[in-house]
């Protein structure tokens, strides 16, 4: 790691493992993959997964392989009367994120301890064709079952931009923005794995912005979006209703994170969001990877968000975080399409440490009214957008609405997404030789769907108003 990095200047959790830096980045193991890998043995990553024969596992990820971690527990190779191991004996992460942070800690180690180097005589032939298998192979699953997910608004930059372009620079960052991390309740039922293609989604549109007597159309959206977000899972005991989650402990309630991109439909946004915020701009779809990399394993990356070590004003007592910080973790967004831009090409490079509030705060906050926070809950970081119009994570922000092109090489342009984008999300922390990254949360739009026969009717008659001369429906979506 480069000596002026943020990672390198900060200092290590009081939380972080008792191994050093130093000692982390020696760390080799037995299974092969290039030092670009996301999943080396630093990382040890959790995830759940159906195996070749349909079987659905509890596993994690070391370079190109899925590991099925019932089968390792079979084998002898982990402790079976822990009840770590036995929570991992399930289909999914959920019973075993609901244990605490010192469960998830001394499961990780003992995945650790049986990759690295001096553990390969462990494994035999029998036990590697049993649990192990190359990832192309398995079908990823949703690592938990969500019970809700909450998006939060939270990178300073993003705020201001879409406030301005929204409501006018005077009026960007409302008052309420530098004392509570903002956001809104969203739509775990729409939440899907990196690679699920989505539908460029029907919606109401304000008919002329110009003129607010012409009123709404039915039609798909034409500003179509992503935004860059890194996802939180809540891991933990739930707090019981009416009591909140102190800060000082809130850390050890996230389990681990995840990328994520928050599709969103701008056109359907701007009219339907006031004064309630965004609806159904935001639940056609939200992507996520399908491995949680843990707090543990990014501890070493910890470093100051770019607001500082302290933020100004100081939030309420309730809301300060004695660990304000963040982690230095790369993103990079790219498109891809097999029209016009084949080799695709990186739009975006931003870093987790813009965001102004922590996750910490984001799960305080949350609580605070009594509200019940479960294990298997997703928090939305909020857009991360850095100071630059490079590092944006939105096309919103990168065409600045449209008024720009967005360029992806040799004439190719974009201001919104078109049909075949295929959008990618890559966020990892560089160490020295190595990575630990969430992987790519990938997802290409498709064309509307067929209409189901109520909206069929709704787009006939507003097609046939368009026809007799007044606002127009029509199918066809601009990039
Ligand atoms: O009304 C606004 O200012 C904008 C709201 C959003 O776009 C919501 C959102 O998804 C927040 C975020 O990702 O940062
Ligand atoms: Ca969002
Ligand atoms: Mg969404």
């Amino acid at each position: 790691m480069a000596s002026e990095s943020p990672a390198k200047r900060a200092k290590m959790s009081t939380d972080a493992p008792a191994t050093s830096f130093a000692a982390i980045a020696a760390m080799t193991s037995w299974v092969e993959y290039g030092a670009d890998s996301h999943f080396p043995v630093q990382n040890i990553p959790f995830g759940a997964f159906a195996r070749p024969d349909g079987v659905k596992v509890c596993g994690t990820r070391i370079g190109n392989s899925a590991v099925d971690l019932s089968a390792v527990i079979k084998a002898g190779l982990l402790p079976a009367s822990e009840p770590w191991a036995v929570a991992l004996m399930n289909e999914d992460l959920s019973a075993f994120m609901k244990m605490t942070r010192e469960s998830w800690r001394a499961a990780r180690y003992a995945i650790q301890a049986l990759f690295v180097k001096e553990a390969e005589s462990k494994w035999t032939a029998e036990l590697r064709t049993a649990a192990m298998f190359p990832v192309a192979s398995v079908t990823p699953q949703l690592p938990c079952t969500i019970g809700d997910y909450t998006d939060f608004y939270s990178s300073r930059e993003h705020a201001t931009n879409v406030g301005t372009m929204f409501r006018g620079k005077d009026n960007a960052l409302q008052p309420n923005w530098l004392h509570l991390p903002v956001g809104y309740h969203g739509r775990s039922s729409t939440v899907v794995l990196s690679g699920t293609d989505v539908h460029r989604p029907y919606g109401q549109l304000q008919a002329d912005a110009a003129d607010p007597s012409k009123g709404s159309v039915f039609a798909p959206c034409k500003l179509m979006d992503f935004e860059v977000e890194v996802g939180a899972f809540v891991g933990g005991p739930a707090n019981a209703m009416g009591t909140s989650v102190p800060i000082e402990g809130a850390w050890d309630r996230i389990f681990g994170f995840v990328m994520m991109n928050d599709w969103s439909a701008r056109d359907i946004q701007k009219w339907e969001y006031v004064p309630l915020g965004p609806f159904t701009a935001k639940n056609l779809a939200t992507s996520i990877t399908p491995w949680i990399v843990t707090v543990d394993a990014l501890e070493p990356f910890r470093c100051p968000t770019s607001a500082g070590a302290q933020i100004d004003p100081e939030p309420l007592p309730y809301l300060r975080d004695p660990q304000y910080s963040s982690f230095d973790l790369q993103l990079e967004t790219s498109i891809q399409s097999d029209v016009d831009c084949k080799e695709g090409a990186v739009i975006s490079r931003s870093n987790f440490r813009h965001m102004y509030w922590t996750p910490a705060q984001q799960l305080t906050h949350h609580s605070v009214s009594g509200c019940v926070m479960r294990a298997g809950d997703l928090l939305g970081s909020g857009t991360v957008s850095g100071d630059n119009d490079k590092s944006y994570g939105s096309m919103l922000e990168l065409s600045w609405k449209g008024s720009k092109t967005v360029e992806l090489g040799e004439g190719v342009t974009r201001k919104f997404l078109k049909d075949g984008d295929l959008v990618s999300m890559v966020g990892f922390c560089q160490g020295d030789g190595f990575r630990v990254g969430m992987g790519a949360v990938t997802g290409r739009v498709l064309p509307p769907t067929d209409l189901p026969p109520a909206a069929a009717a709704v787009a006939a008659a507003a097609a046939a108003g368009a026809s007799s001369g007044s606002s127009s429906s029509s199918a066809s979506a601009t990039a």
